[in-house]
């Protein structure tokens, strides 16, 4: 399948895959997936449409064009390759969270740990206080393919600080109101995985007071780094 999106709509579809192309490469480059595992999507701004990886391709092979431009409901509407196995879970999430501009998938060592353990991440440092704001909490699980995954993302995150979530024997799903921000939360998540596991092989692990929490993201949110510029 290959059609011609409206000019107005393949202008800014062009740029959109640009991104999600780029942003690809830093999945492997941190470690986060292993041959083809995981999956970016972002909103193309203007439009109802967003712009997800092709399945199955190596990461060296993408290029902005073999991203694929889907509708709403997870239909492929511009691109010349199948779609992710995950869009119709993306799908999902865009249109239950409106404030989400973009979804990354992986399926990190660590943090897959956790997702396979079925057990949260208690929220025991300063940096999962800053980017989480809580624990990094663990969602149901759901079968590949249709929008179950979706469910189960929307259900807990929903309402939730973190932007992460582990899906219970499969691995990570991060949101972000761009696809930057949604990749940013995907290497914080597996950091944060790594090191409380480290710490809890040293004894056990106690999570930080609540308050110290709601300091520490507030700070983040609203002091840390340059004011006009992202983080
Ligand atoms: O775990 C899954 C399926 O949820 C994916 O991460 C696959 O491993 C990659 O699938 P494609 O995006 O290449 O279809």
């Amino acid at each position: 399948m290959s059609t011609t999106l409206p000019p107005e709509a393949a202008e800014a579809a062009a740029r959109t895959r640009e991104e999600v192309c780029a942003l690809h490469a830093e999945l492997p480059r941190w470690n986060l997936v292993t041959w083809t595992s995981g999956n970016i999507s972002a909103r193309i701004p203007g439009t109802g449409l967003f712009a997800i990886k092709p399945s199955g391709l190596s990461y060296d092979d993408l290029t902005p064009q073999s991203m694929v431009v889907c509708s709403p409901d997870g239909e492929p509407v511009d691109g010349d390759h199948a779609p992710s196995s995950d869009t119709a879970a993306h799908a999902y999430v865009y249109r239950e969270m409106p404030e989400v501009g973009a979804v990354v998938h992986t399926h990190s060592a660590y943090a897959t740990a956790w997702a396979a353990r079925g057990e949260p991440i208690p929220c025991a440092i300063t940096a999962m206080a800053d980017e989480f704001g809580a624990e990094i909490p663990v969602g149901p699980f759901a079968l590949i393919g249709g929008d179950d995954i979706g469910r189960g993302i929307v259900s807990v995150l929903r309402g939730h600080r973190s932007p992460a979530v582990l899906m219970r024997s499969h691995g990570v799903f991060t949101v972000g109101r761009d696809a930057r921000a949604a990749v940013k939360a995907a290497v914080m998540c597996e950091d944060a995985a790594r090191t409380v596991h480290l710490a809890r092989q040293l004894g056990p692990v106690e999570p930080l007071p609540a308050e110290h929490v709601d300091a520490l993201h507030d700070r983040y949110r609203n002091a840390y780094g340059q004011r006009s510029s992202d983080q």
